[in-house]
């Protein structure tokens, strides 16, 4: 699998390294990128691994760039892996005309809808052909794994890990899209991708998951939503986590804070010692 690994760019980190790479994606039927972050620990063996899915507009740059996670990694002897929010240049008519629709906004999900069911499988590529190509390639323990994610990734994180629970330690997010079933985002975006039956938008709502699965284990949860954010009253809901998740869930408001990775990076570090500690390191 690691001949189908084209490098980007690469630079020494924290001890570590960061490096961005391109692959033919047979999930989304196309090249697709990701950033990694292998800490200084990988120089003697495989590593636990937090994937962190990026928000709307962004790329597999936009965390490594300004999250400040790798600090934090290479104390833990954590990798880093930062898939891009989407497919791109895939031919789609008008996919890159709207920013919360097409290229940078793929929702995470496995689309039914024509013209997207092709190529925006993002659902499959991130819980399965990702890890799997990069427990292949890199020190890392496939076996051990979190997922992490903010507002569009946020919603990824959440409702990839409480689909496949089995595969990850630990689920965090910071300022997710909640419900996007009833939300304008994700009502836009799902109509588009999965088409007009509701029933099947359940599937990718952590709310309605989360209601779903009250009776069972969940992986541990962290949340963390800032008070000052513009998003939260229309597109996220961070609200309507209050009291779900059995026990599993923490949720943190923090006052004054904003939709920014100002925000992420005040507080990625806790997110760090969280997954560092379900994934058995400290
Ligand atoms: N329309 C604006 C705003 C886009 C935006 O705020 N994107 C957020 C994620 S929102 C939910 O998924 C983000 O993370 N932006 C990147 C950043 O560096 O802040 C626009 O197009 O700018």
């Amino acid at each position: 699998m690691t001949a189908n690994l084209k490098i980007l760019e690469e630079h020494a980190c924290f001890g570590g390294r960061v490096a961005r790479y391109e692959h033919a994606s047979e999930s989304c039927h196309g090249p697709m990128r990701f950033s990694i972050y292998l800490p200084p620990q990988t120089v003697t063996g495989r590593v636990p691994v937090v994937y962190f899915l990026a928000g709307l507009t962004c790329t597999e740059e936009t965390f490594m760039i300004k999250a400040g996670a790798q600090r934090y990694a290479a104390e833990w002897g954590l990798a880093l892996v930062a898939p891009d929010t989407s497919p791109r240049r895939t031919g789609i008519p008008d996919e890159t005309r709207d920013w919360d629709l097409g290229s940078g906004a793929s929702f995470y999900v496995d689309a039914t809808e024509e013209p997207w069911s092709r190529h925006y499988r993002m659902h499959q590529y991130v819980a399965e052909e990702l890890p799997a190509l990069v427990a292949a390639s890199f020190p890392v323990d496939g076996n051990c794994q979190a997922l992490c994610g903010h507002s569009m990734g946020g919603h990824g994180a959440l409702t990839i890990g409480l689909r496949h629970g089995h595969r990850y330690r630990s689920l965090s997010a910071f300022a997710p899209v909640c419900a996007p079933s009833r939300t304008p985002w994700g009502q836009k975006a799902f109509g588009v991708y999965l088409g007009s039956d509701e029933a099947r938008w359940r599937d990718y709502d952590t709310v309605a998951l989360l209601k779903a699965r009250e009776s069972q284990a969940l992986a541990p949860m962290l949340v963390d939503q800032g008070g000052g954010d513009p998003y939260l009253e229309r597109e996220l809901k961070t609200q309507w986590l209050e009291g779900l998740g059995g026990g599993a869930l923490t949720l943190r408001w923090h006052e004054g804070y904003d939709h920014s990775y100002f925000f992420i990076a005040s507080f990625i570090g806790d997110h760090m010692a969280f997954h560092a500690r379900h994934l058995g390191v400290t």
